[in-house]
């Protein structure tokens, strides 16, 4: 589906996980910075929308969209945070620097998922024109920003209940105790 077939800004509350205690980081780059703001003010307002605490949302600037990854990895190395969000626009101009800056900043976002424990939300709109931009960040075909949002509680959400698997399957593990395994029947001595 394509994103004129969708409005980027709909979500309903009340089939998403209780975020209140989620902490995120926000990484915005500079440049198209109309744009980029709008993306931020999306994100921003569907994270507080959603019970999120203002003190539990954590900004940083980057000059430009290929920045992106390595303010994201700094932020992810320093900050306490569950989901960092990545906001770009990358927009066509003359030559093939948009390919390169486009392939850049995707793998490396992707890497950084791959890499650590903290998903990464990537919100980096590369369009052909301006306009497509604008309609992107709160225009007509609603906000990139919101999505990206919704998206970093859905995986933040995501991350903790696997982290509670992993300590139930593992309870022990933790602590250091033993790990009883439960395929294992127990020898009572007399
Ligand atoms: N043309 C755009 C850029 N270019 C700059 C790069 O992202 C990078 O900052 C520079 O190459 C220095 O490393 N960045 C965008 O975010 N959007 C563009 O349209
Ligand atoms: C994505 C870019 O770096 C690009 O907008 C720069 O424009 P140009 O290709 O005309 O140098």
């Amino acid at each position: 589906m394509a994103t004129a077939n969708k409005n980027l800004s709909e979500y309903d509350k009340n089939t998403l996980p209780k975020a209140k205690d989620f902490r995120f980081g926000i990484v915005v780059s500079e440049w198209n910075e109309k744009v980029t703001e709008g993306l931020y003010n999306g994100a921003y307002d569907a994270l507080i929308d959603n019970d999120v605490r203002e003190q539990n949302i954590i900004r940083w600037n980057v000059p430009g969209s290929f920045e992106l990854v390595y303010g994201a990895k700094k932020m992810l190395q320093t900050q306490n945070v569950d989901a960092v969000i990545v906001i770009g626009c990358v927009i066509q101009g003359e030559t093939k620097h948009f390919d390169f800056v486009c392939e850049g900043v995707t793998q490396g976002i992707k890497d950084l998922n791959v890499q650590t424990d903290v998903p990464v939300i990537f919100c980096v709109l590369t369009d052909n024109t301006e306009q497509q931009s604008i309609d992107r960040s709160g225009g007509i075909h609603g906000n990139k920003g919101t999505e990206a949002a919704i998206a970093a509680i859905k995986m933040a959400f995501l991350r903790q209940q696997a982290s509670l698997i992993h300590e139930y399957k593992n309870p022990m593990l933790t602590s250091g105790a033993i790990q009883i395994d439960e395929g294992t029947p127990l020898e009572l001595k007399e």
